[in-house]
């Protein structure tokens, strides 16, 4: 039997997600479309897979829920590998919410949300209950959302049940592709800061697919910055990348427009000197540390870190955030 979820000490209701040398050639293709892409994603983590177009996004997310069979390699949830897992199992412990809401027309906004619990033989009161618990979760009066068809919303409000949907069976880990792409930016906007309450929330492990960098920062715990083929360019923290990005490539798709999008951070040419120690040329390095900030920690950094701040967080570089928010380096 699968696990669904754990709530460990960190209360993450998700579960960890392995990718190991995971890879699709599809049919014809002389090259790899996802060419053996290996990483971990950890519990209660928001993850954003980001690159340019045809880099292999989708197609590695849609094998994590096996709608791609992957030629090669594996994907482990929770340790156990998905081609393992039953189908209805698999949907139940997966939810999938894409870029046009991938609502059925002919089914109302309650049937929409109520499919995953009916193929997994929910009776019928915990359906009506659950229903009705997704659209306040989402913000959709039950009232008058439950027996609308898609056609007779907004294009924001079928991204909010195409969610609802998603996480009806309340499966520990949610795929999202590009789940915001087809709204206008205002409500794009809107929706990111829902889904940024409801991860405060639920503590789901997210994989999410977007080619906008301002959404992959502002939603992820990390970023993975894509290449061709899937080949991961850079694995880390917005702040990471953003202060730190590890080549040309990942430079490229941070822009400068992109960074400074990000509220409080500011180049160190920037700062001005008031404050700041003086130092000397010769003095050495570690007793210039000391006492100095060194590293950024976010809270997910602290759940993870068990005991130890050694490995947590990330190395503070030539970046400074000015804002409050220096109370909370290390
Ligand atoms: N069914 C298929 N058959 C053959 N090739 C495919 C198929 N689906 C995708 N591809 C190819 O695999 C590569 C990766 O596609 P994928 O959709 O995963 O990229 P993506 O990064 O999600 O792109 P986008 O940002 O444009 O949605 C592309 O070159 C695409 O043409």
């Amino acid at each position: 039997m699968v696990e669904v979820g754990t709530t460990g000490a960190s209360g993450a209701t998700g579960s960890t997600i392995e990718l190991i040398k995971l890879t699709k050639r599809y049919p014809g293709s002389r090259q790899p479309s996802v060419d053996s892409v290996s990483m971990r994603i950890d519990a209660g983590e928001t993850v954003v897979f980001v690159g340019p177009s045809g880099c292999g996004k989708s197609t590695t997310l849609k094998m994590i829920n096996r709608l791609i069979e992957p030629s090669s390699g594996s994907v482990r949830i929770n340790g156990e590998e998905v081609t393992g897992v039953d189908p209805v199992e698999l949907r139940r412990k997966v939810g999938y919410a894409i870029q046009s809401s991938g609502l059925f027309p002919h089914m109302t906004v309650a049937q929409n949300i109520a499919l995953v619990p009916r193929i997994s033989g929910w009776s019928a009161p915990r359906i009506k209950a659950r229903v009705a618990e997704m659209l306040a979760l989402v913000g959709l009066d039950a009232g008058e959302f439950h027996d609308r068809y898609p056609r007779q919303l907004s294009g924001g409000q079928q991204q909010r049940v195409g969610v609802a949907r998603a996480l009806a069976a309340d499966p520990p880990v949610l795929l999202m592709d590009e789940p915001f792409g087809a709204v206008d930016p205002i409500t794009r906007e809107h929706l990111q800061d829902e889904l940024l309450r409801l991860q405060r929330e639920l503590r789901k492990t997210i994989v999410f697919v977007t080619h906008d960098f301002a959404e992959a920062i502002k939603l992820g715990d990390r970023i993975a910055v894509l290449r061709e083929r899937s080949r991961i360019a850079q694995f880390d923290t917005p702040e990471a990348i953003l202060t730190n990005p590890a080549d040309d490539f990942v430079s490229g798709l941070v822009g400068t427009g992109a960074a400074l999008k990000r509220p409080g951070l500011t180049r160190v040419r920037d700062v001005e000197g008031t404050g700041c120690p003086t130092v000397s040329v010769t003095d050495p390095p570690q007793q210039i540390l000391r006492g100095r900030p060194v590293k950024w920690l976010r809270r997910g950094d602290l759940m993870r870190a068990k005991g130890s701040l050694e490995r947590a967080g990330a190395e503070q570089t030539h970046a400074e955030r000015e804002d409050d928010e220096r109370g909370r380096k290390a």
